[in-house]
């Protein structure tokens, strides 16, 4: 292994050796080639892939996910390849792993656990740190009975040796369940003092890129600001958030962030403990969606990312997909077949620099949107207008009053009232912000400050 200083370490352990098994559901989106993306989680945990096994099944199996046939090929595999490890593409319960292992003969891992060991090699600041002990405790706790087993399994034959009581499993559970709580604590401790950071940052318009890992998000954020943002081939090279500021041509300085990338299926415990690192992409102005237009999943790629959004809770925001790498795409047709899906999306290379000019104004124009509070009277049956609003604006609050009548109380871009007119609701500028009380302007004088460069409204930008 090369260090980046050029000294080479020695690493005293061989990598172990995995064997892949995928099942594939109904539901399952088939990758080409199958199980690519696993075997890339594999590479970043540094496991050395020696063999793979798929599987067309209706249902998972209860007892052991894949069929028990296939299990047999499995183990016969591990067996002749020498493997360490099995890997498996889907979530097993905590008795499907014990079942497995039992069988096989060798250690099991899936997917989530695989995730959670690379984040736990990669994560640097404190904060990442503490992020993943609690998402592994948490996958852990219920699981504990099975790494008992394994114990069990390695004493066996000693006379009274039969693996812990319940005694013991229960002083186990309970410690993790401290640690578990102390962990969250102390998160919940950052993720405020986040908040009150990010809201503190107000006075700069705030742009976070999310998106895909491996997308290119962190080069993105070095060709625009000149950062220096660690870049890597792997899957999950950043873990933590970084901010730069981004001298944005015609309008000023602004706030860029780079974050975790988004994978599908993305654990649970994971979203759970990145709360407060994802709080800069929640809190933001404006998302650059970073899709990698050279990845053949790059549209399967593109829905994960937008689930996990709405996972966490910040869908409907202002956002501009990027399809980035495109220097990488030989065939030409394939951008334009991807911008008949995505018209409103735009090309670029992080790497090259092509597009980033367009780019670039694509966000100064949206951020010079200028926002306004406003009430919008209009009937509950009117679900159009509600949509509408909903999609464009940020609500604050909802009043309905008799004979049908809904008032909703949002913030929206000025651009849009006419529209909103025209789907039969009618418009009440308010002075006051969603609390009902009057609020610090501070924000207005900022907006007009701006507005002395006017850039105009996005040609396409219309999403009705
Ligand atoms: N050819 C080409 N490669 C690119 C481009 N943008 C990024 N890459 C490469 O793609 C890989 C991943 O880039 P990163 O910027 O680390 O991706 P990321 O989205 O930050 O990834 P995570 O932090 O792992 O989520 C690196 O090897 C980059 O050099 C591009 O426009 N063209
Ligand atoms: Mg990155």
């Amino acid at each position: 292994m090369k260090r980046r200083n050029g000294t080479t370490i020695r690493l005293n352990r061989e990598p172990e050796k995995a064997v892949l098994v995928g099942v594939i559901l109904p539901t399952t989106t088939i990758e080409d080639p199958p199980l690519a993306e696993l075997a890339g989680l594999a590479d970043a945990a540094g496991v050395n892939v020696v063999g793979q096994v798929t599987q067309r099944r209706l249902a998972p199996d209860a007892a052991t996910f894949i069929g028990r046939g296939k299990l047999e090929d499995v183990k016969k595999l591990v067996r002749s390849l020498r493997a360490d490890l099995v890997i498996f593409d889907n979530d097993l319960s905590p008795a499907q792993g014990r079942n497995i292992e039992r069988e096989v003969g060798a250690r099991v891992l899936d997917r989530t656990q695989l995730i959670l060991d690379i984040f736990a090699r990669r994560a640097q600041t404190y904060e990442a740190q503490l992020a993943v002990e609690l998402a592994q405790l948490e996958y852990t706790l219920p699981r504990l009975k099975r790494m008992w087993t394994h114990l069990e399994r390695q004493t066996k034959g000693g006379v009274g040796l039969r693996g812990p009581g319940e005694k013991q499993l229960e002083m186990d559970r309970r410690l993790i369940a401290h640690r578990i709580h102390e962990l969250r604590s102390e998160l919940e401790v950052i993720h405020r003092r986040r908040q009150r950071e990010v809201i503190a940052r107000k006075q700069f318009k705030t742009v976070s890129l999310v998106g895909y890992t491996n997308a290119g998000k962190s080069t993105l954020m070095n060709s625009l600001t000149h950062a220096d943002v660690y870049v890597e081939d792997a899957l999950f090279a950043t873990l933590d958030t970084r901010t730069r500021r981004w001298q944005l041509p015609g309008w000023g300085p602004v706030l860029l962030s780079d974050t975790v990338g988004f994978i599908r299926d993305l654990p649970h415990h994971l979203i759970a403990s990145f709360k407060a690192t994802l709080e800069e992409a929640r809190q933001a102005d404006l998302l650059l969606h970073v899709a990698d237009g050279s990845n053949p999943a790059v549209l399967q790629q593109i829905s994960a990312a937008y689930r996990v959004l709405e996972e966490i809770g910040i869908e409907g925001k202002d956002t501009i997909l990027v399809i980035n790498k495109i220097d990488r795409i030989a065939d030409r047709r394939r951008v334009d077949a991807l911008l008949d899906r995505y018209p409103q999306a735009l090309p670029i290379s992080a790497q090259t620099g092509e597009g980033l000019a367009q780019l670039t104004q694509m966000v100064s124009e949206l951020l010079a949107r200028k926002f306004i509070e406003v009430d919008v009277e209009t009937t509950v049956d009117n679900a159009r207008v509600a949509v509408f609003v909903k999609t464009h604006g940020e609500v604050f609050s909802q009043r309905y009053h008799h004979e049908n009548r809904l008032t909703i109380r949002c913030r929206l871009p000025e651009e849009y009232l006419p529209r909103i007119e025209r789907l039969g609701a009618s418009v009440r500028r308010t002075r006051h912000n969603g609390s009902g009380q009057e609020q610090n302007p501070a924000p207005e004088i900022e907006q007009s400050r701006i507005e002395l460069e006017p850039t105009g409204v996005i040609p396409g930008e219309d999403h009705t």
